[in-house]
C-alpha cells in the first residue's frame, strides 16, 4: 500500500461541532475542555432543566460557558433557544437581534432527554415559525415522532411523512437542520429535498449499527436517541457524509450523563464522544476510503449553512494508537466515554 493510501497525518481547517450538549454548572465545567480542544465553535443545545427558552437565558448560559473555559483555550458557544408551544414570536426577534442566538430547536414533547417542555403540536407554533422564516433563523429538528404506537426504530422515518413534509410545505423558505439523522430515509429525504435543508450526522451513527447495543450483553453507553439502526442505514449515512454534498455536516450530539444515570435499570439516552470526536470521524471516513472528504464535512459545510465564516486555523490528526480512559470525571461523579478502555487509531494533536 502506498503512503498516499495510508497517510500518517491529516491537517484540516479547525472543525466545529454543529450539535452538542454541554449541560450546566460543574458538569459543564468538566466536559467543556474536551470540546474546546477539538472544536472552534459548537451549536449548544438548550435542553437544560429548565430549558433555555429566552434570549436572556441564552445570554446568561453563554456567559457561564465562557466563564468555565480554562485560561488559554479559545471556544465560541453558538447558542440556541428551546421552542415551546408558547414561544412568543417577539422572542425570535430578540434572539435574532442578539447576534449570539444562532438557531431554535424543536424537541417534540417526550422525544428525548429533557423534552417534556417541548412542542406538543407544531400547529401551535405557526406565528413563531413565520417569524423564523422571515428572519432567516435556522430551525433545528429532533426528528422523531413520539407516538408510542410507532416502533422505536421507525420513529424517524414516520416523522418525515407526518411532520417534516408538511412543515416544509408550509414554510418552504425556513432553514432547517434535520439533526442527528440515523436512517437511509432521512439521508435520502435531505439529499433530494429542495430548498434550505441540511442534516447533521454523529460519529457513532457512522461507525455502529444497532447490534452494538446488544453485543454480548446490554451496553448502555451505545444507547442514544435516535437509537442506532440497521447496517443498511449506517451505510447510507456513510455514503451521505462522504459524498461531498454540502447538506451533510458534522454534529457529534455528544451527550454526557453520569455513570449512574446510564448504568441502571432505566438508563438515559446519549453517547459521550466529545473526548475523541474527530478521531472517530477520521476513522469512519478512512474506512470509507474518503479521508479527502473529511475537511469539508467537518469544517466547511456547517459554517456555510449557518452563514458564519470558516475557521482559518488548522488542526492535525496523527495516525497513532492510544487507549481511551475507562471514565472521566464529571462534577463529583464519573462519566463513561464511548469506546472507554478501547484503542483508537488516530490522535488529534
Ligand atoms: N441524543 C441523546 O441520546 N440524548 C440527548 C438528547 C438528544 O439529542 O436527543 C441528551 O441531551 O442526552
Ligand atoms: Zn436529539
Ligand atoms: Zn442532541
Amino acid at each position: 500500500m502506498s503512503l498516499i493510501d495510508t497517510p500518517q497525518s491529516l491537517t484540516i481547517a479547525r472543525p466545529d461541532d454543529w450539535h452538542l450538549h454541554l449541560r450546566d454548572g460543574a458538569a459543564m465545567a468538566s466536559v467543556l475542555p474536551h470540546t474546546a480542544r477539538q472544536f472552534a465553535r459548537a451549536i449548544v443545545m438548550p435542553n437544560l432543566r429548565p430549558p433555555i427558552t429566552t434570549t436572556a437565558m441564552a445570554q446568561a448560559y453563554r456567559e457561564r460557558i465562557l466563564a468555565a473555559l480554562p485560561a488559554g483555550m479559545r471556544f465560541e458557544p453558538l447558542m440556541t433557544l428551546y421552542l415551546t408551544d408558547n414561544t412568543d414570536p417577539d422572542e425570535i426577534r430578540r434572539a435574532k437581534d442578539s447576534g449570539f442566538v444562532h438557531a431554535v430547536k424543536l424537541y417534540p414533547a417526550g422525544a428525548t432527554t429533557n423534552s417534556d417542555a417541548g412542542v406538543t403540536d407544531l400547529a401551535r407554533c405557526h406565528k413563531t415559525l413565520e417569524v423564523m422564516q422571515e428572519l432567516d433563523m435556522p430551525f433545528l429538528v429532533h426528528g422523531e415522532v413520539t407516538d408510542q404506537d410507532i416502533d422505536l426504530f421507525d420513529r424517524e422515518a414516520v416523522f418525515i411523512e407526518r411532520v417534516m413534509r408538511p412543515l416544509r410545505k408550509n414554510f418552504p423558505e425556513l432553514k432547517i437542520v434535520f439533526e442527528h439523522i440515523t436512517t437511509r430515509d432521512a439521508a435520502q429525504y435531505v439529499a433530494e429535498a429542495e430548498g434550505p435543508i441540511a442534516a447533521t450526522i454523529t460519529a457513532h451513527h457512522l461507525l455502529y449499527n444497532r447490534n452494538e447495543i446488544f453485543k454480548g450483553g446490554i451496553r448502555p453507553h451505545y444507547y442514544c436517541l435516535p437509537v442506532l439502526k440497521r447496517e443498511e442505514h449506517r451505510l447510507a449515512l456513510v455514503t451521505a457524509a462522504t459524498s461531498g454534498d454540502e447538506r451533510f455536516f458534522l454534529g457529534t450530539d455528544s451527550a454526557p450523563h453520569a455513570i449512574g444515570a446510564k448504568e441502571t435499570s432505566c438508563g438515559c439516552a446519549g453517547c459521550y464522544t466529545a473526548l475523541h470526536a474527530m478521531e472517530l470521524y477520521t476513522e469512519a471516513f478512512e474506512r470509507a476510503g474518503a479521508l479527502d472528504k473529511l475537511e469539508a464535512f467537518a469544517s466547511f459545510y456547517g459554517p456555510d449553512f449557518y452563514e458564519l465564516p470558516r475557521n482559518t486555523e488548522t488542526v492535525t490528526l496523527k495516525r497513532e494508537t492510544w487507549t481511551l480512559p475507562e471514565t472521566v470525571p464529571m462534577a463529583d461523579a464519573q462519566l463513561v466515554p464511548l469506546n472507554s478502555g478501547e484503542a483508537i487509531n488516530w490522535k488529534m494533536l
